[in-house]
């Protein structure tokens, strides 16, 4: 393998000075389109249409606002001879014709994507791909990579990507636009109709990818932009490491949650065991919980409705009739529907009583007639409308059912038989009564089912997919709200908002009814899944993608896959195979894509030493890697008194908290501990391979 051909250092200038002409001329037209956006933004919106114009300029404004550092970080050089500079947003030259060649081409544009993915075998056109590095407003840096088959390289622009892997760590992921790699582009620009599952081993990529994917997705799709993309992650400590990467690409239309922070206004207020979480996190639940609402449904009966003074009995099988039409609709929608009917049916009986009566009139028309007028509150005066045989026109049957429609006491008769239910007490109900979980759960053993009713109260992680669902069950009884000014404010504050695309990461974690939560925000099935099998940490028992999305998903989904570790180097990345192998893994770990030049190390200290020797390693790994961070990954049962022993210089997490975490130098303390945990090799494979340098052990002797 030959390396990115270095540039002498008079070439190397020259090219440097080039590109810092060129940056400086997009910097300057990036503030004045900025300028130009700042200016419309200042007149007042008078109408809807003017709100949603000035929210896209803002938009707009915002994106270009966030596009400084990195403004432009490449360059395409086609063997016809056009240059192409590629850039973190796109730039026209000026408000010149539509089809005018770009200043600066989007790297999501069909354009930029050469230079991700053309190599000197597919060349795609291109003679030179070059990476330009940047600090600030300064060009700092050039690589040039010949596509012409004088390098071979499976990575696209090395030199930047190393310089890339080996920046210290600040604690906040960092964007890789300018050096995304070409199996991650694929992933990046893929299809987006049906789910796609990415299988990827620690440090291949998987978050970035994700989150690229995202802003990708946004860019080619504006549907999707108008419909926000949720993005799930497994915990609040991951959302803020990743928190900075979307705004700075350029995406503002993205609701970031956790499973558990999924539904407005419910909280995860207690943690649970492992066999609850396992129990509770399985399909089954799904058919349960859909026949525990259906059950709740009224069942046919004669309804007796007043109006007017007058009774009317709607008959029990026009009732079923009635019924039947809506059963296919959530509970209170179903409602909503079946009142607009039952409405309808009343109104008709209430004509059909009055056209009775019109027949009898030959027995004594004015008495008769003086009846009829009373029941419709028939004013003879405001007849115009009325048919002179005594029959109603249809404006007064339009008129007859909107008073009935606005009738409070048949609204509270509709209350009374069909009532507003609430999902916490509807779920609470089911959960706290064994019979019921019987009936409904008949696949649940007496064991499981008396597990499940003794957990108290408060709800867990595992009943939030089930409250979702309940909660999809019944659906709103009132219209939503659409209140907030972005569609991610929109899409905040509802829990029955359908997203233009989910993704997901870390979704090895998720359980059956989280997978059923998922497929709920995007019936389109709309999805990219990226995990890691093998760091599998959850309660269930799944061991391949197939199985653990089989339930939900079925076969309908397609898998992708990442190969090359970018974060771990090869050091450490030596140590891992025979801890996935103990983790019943037969994968292979990932390839990794850099050496760092320092050995692991292992210290042997006994459990009086351990707090110290904690503190003490950590001190010198925090003076080693200066200006970057330090992690330390310890069995769950000694975090406390760690994280005291270390105080501020750096966190004490379990292999499970450290899940998708990176730090400069991992300190892993007492390794023997971790795999006594649950699914404790997962989680020291996991823990192994946080580091982008150095990794320290500190075993028990
Ligand atoms: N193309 C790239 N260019 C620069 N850096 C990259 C690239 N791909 C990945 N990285 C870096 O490699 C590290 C690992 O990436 P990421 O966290 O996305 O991996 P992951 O597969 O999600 O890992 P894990 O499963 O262990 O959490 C990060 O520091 C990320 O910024």
């Amino acid at each position: 393998m030959r390396r990115n051909s270095a540039l002498d250092n008079g070439t190397a200038s020259a090219a440097i000075a080039e590109e810092q002409e060129f940056l400086d001329q997009a910097t300057a037209r990036r503030d004045k389109l900025a300028d130009h956006l700042l200016a419309g933004l200042s007149v007042a919106a008078l109408d809807a249409l003017e709100q949603a114009r000035l929210r896209m300029l803002r938009q707009q404004y915002e994106d270009l606002r966030r596009a400084t550092e990195g403004l432009v970080f490449g360059r395409l050089d086609g063997l016809d001879g056009t240059v192409r500079h590629i850039g973190r947003v796109g730039l026209r030259d000026d408000e010149g014709s539509e089809d005018d060649e770009p200043l600066l081409v989007d790297w999501r544009a069909p354009a930029a994507r050469p230079f991700y993915t053309a190599t000197a075998v597919d060349p795609q056109g291109q003679a030179r791909r070059r990476h330009i590095r940047t600090t600030g407003s300064a060009v700092v840096g050039v690589d040039d990579e010949p596509l012409d088959g004088t390098i071979t390289t499976d990575l696209v622009g090395e030199g930047a990507l190393l310089a890339a892997l080996n920046q210290r760590r600040t604690g906040r992921m960092s964007t890789a636009i300018s050096t995304l790699q070409r199996e991650q582009d694929d992933i990046i620009r893929a299809e987006a109709s049906g789910p796609l599952i990415v299988q990827g081993g620690p440090g291949t990529g998987k978050t970035v990818v994700a989150l690229h994917r995202v802003a990708y997705l946004l860019f080619a799709h504006p549907t999707m932009a108008e419909q926000a993309v949720l993005v799930l992650g497994p915990s609040p400590r991951f959302l803020e490491y990743i928190g900075q990467v979307l705004p700075a690409l350029g995406e503002t239309a993205v609701v970031p949650a956790t499973c558990d922070t999924l539904l407005p206004g419910i909280s995860v207020d207690r943690d649970e065991s492992r066999a609850l979480a396992e129990i509770k996190g399985r399909a089954l639940w799904q058919p349960a919980l859909e026949d525990y609402v259906a059950s709740l449904l009224p069942r046919a009966r004669d309804l007796k409705l007043r109006w007017e003074g007058e009774f009317y009995v709607i008959p029990a099988a026009t009732v079923a009739q009635a019924l039947g039409a809506v059963r296919r609709r959530p509970y209170h929608p179903a409602r909503r529907v079946f009142a607009e009917q039952l409405h309808h049916i009343l109104a008709d009986a209430v004509v059909e009583q009055r056209e009775a009566l019109m027949n009898e009139m030959e027995e004594g028309f004015e008495d008769i007639l003086a009846r009829v007028d009373r029941s419709m509150h028939y004013d003879p005066d405001a007849a115009a409308g009325s048919d002179v045989d005594g029959l109603l026109s249809d404006e007064e049957v339009d008129d007859l059912r909107r008073r009935i429609a606005e009738n409070a006491a048949i609204a509270r008769f509709v209350e009374a038989w069909w009532p507003t239910l609430d999902a916490e007490t509807l779920l609470r109900d089911l959960l706290a009564d064994g019979d019921l979980v019987a009936r409904f759960a008949p696949r649940l053993s007496a064991a499981e089912i008396a597990a499940v009713v003794a957990e108290p109260a408060p709800w867990a992680s595992s009943d939030i997919p089930l409250l979702d669902a309940v909660a999809d069950l019944l659906g709103d009884s009132d219209a939503p709200q659409q209140e907030g000014e972005f569609v991610a404010d929109r899409a905040r504050r509802q829990r029955g908002w359908v997203y233009g695309h989910v993704a997901v990461d870390e979704a090895q974690e998720l359980s059956e009814m989280q997978w059923h939560m998922v497929v709920r925000r995007c019936p389109s099935r709309s999805i990219t899944a990226v995990g890691d099998i093998d760091q599998a940490e959850a309660a269930h028992r799944h061991t391949s993608w197939a199985q653990a999305v089989q339930a939900v998903l079925g076969d309908r989904w397609t898998p992708a896959e990442l190969t090359i570790c970018y974060r771990t180097p090869r050091e450490v990345m030596e140590l891992t195979a025979p801890f996935l192998r103990r983790a019943g893994s037969h994968n292979e770990p990932p390839r990794a894509v850099r050496a760092s030049g320092i050995s692991p190390w292992e210290r042997m200290v006994t459990p009086a030493e351990l707090s110290d020797a904690v503190a003490e390693a950590v001190r010198e790994l925090r003076e080693r890697w200066h200006g970057g961070t330090v992690g330390v990954i310890a069995p769950v049962g000694r975090i406390a008194e760690l994280q005291a022993a270390v105080g501020d210089d750096g966190p004490v997490l379990s292999a499970a908290q450290s899940k998708g975490l990176e730090w400069d130098a991992t300190l892993l303390v007492d390794p023997d501990g971790i795999t006594a945990e649950p699914r404790g090799w997962n989680g020291l494979y996991v823990a192994l391979t946080r580091c982008t340098q150095e990794l320290g052990q500190l075993v028990l002797a």
